[in-house]
């Protein structure tokens, strides 16, 4: 395993409610919240994890999915390495609005080479199955279409599929790119034991 750990950015985008936030959370604390509020702006979690022998620092960008935040939220694009879109399968709207996500996401982000850019599709709350409103089939078919993206069906209140869309995450970008470009974090130890990465911030 290299020394050295790879820095990657990752942003959830989704309208509000779809459970960002608590995919976010599950990953990073194993926690669930049924009661959870509305995020402002943006908020980030770290979580370091090997993936193919890759040490990789994971920083999860948790944006709110309101429209009223829209400003808050689109100047945090810039520099993502892969933009999760995200829908919750008893949300139709929602499912119908990833293609808005999608435009909104690259016309902010400016990156460099839209046409390969790496996203992933998460349809979260299956655990909801009765009122379930866009089935597997219709959301693959939407991925196949719009750049073969990979899709993923989630839970995070049942930690359903959420750690494998995260590494998911972290494969499309480290097999797109030549990621010679990205910040390689120094694997310093301190007296501690604590490495030397930013754990959490808020803004
Ligand atoms: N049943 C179920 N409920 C979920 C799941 N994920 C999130 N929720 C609930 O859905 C509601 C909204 O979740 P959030 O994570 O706050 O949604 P969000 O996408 O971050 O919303 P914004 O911050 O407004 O953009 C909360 O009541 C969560 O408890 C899930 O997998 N299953
Ligand atoms: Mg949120």
């Amino acid at each position: 395993m290299s020394g050295k750990s790879l820095l990657l950015k990752v942003i959830l985008l989704g309208d509000g409610g779809v459970g960002k936030s608590s995919l976010m959370n599950r990953y990073v604390t194993d926690r669930f919240d049924s009661q959870s509020f509305h995020t402002i702006g943006v908020e980030f979690l770290n979580r370091d994890l090997e993936v193919d022998g890759r040490l990789v620092t994971l920083q999860i960008w948790d944006t709110a999915g309101q429209e009223r935040f829209k400003s808050l939220r689109t100047p945090f694009y810039r520099g993502a390495d892969c933009c999760l879109l995200t829908f919750a399968v008893d949300d139709l709207r929602s499912f119908q609005n990833l293609a808005a996500w999608k435009k909104e996401f690259m016309f902010y982000s400016d990156v460099r080479d839209p046409e390969r850019f790496p996203f992933v599709v998460l349809g979260n709350k299956v655990d909801k199955q009765e009122g379930r409103e866009v089935g597997s089939d219709e959301a693959r078919a939407w991925c196949e279409e719009n750049g073969c993206f990979p899709y993923f069906e989630t839970s995070a209140k049942d930690d359903m599929n959420v750690g494998a869309a995260f590494e998911a995450a972290v494969r499309e970008v480290l097999a797109a790119e030549d990621h010679t470009d990205h910040a390689l974090l120094s694997s310093t130890i301190d007296l501690h034991g604590n490495r030397k990465v930013p754990r959490s911030s808020c803004c």
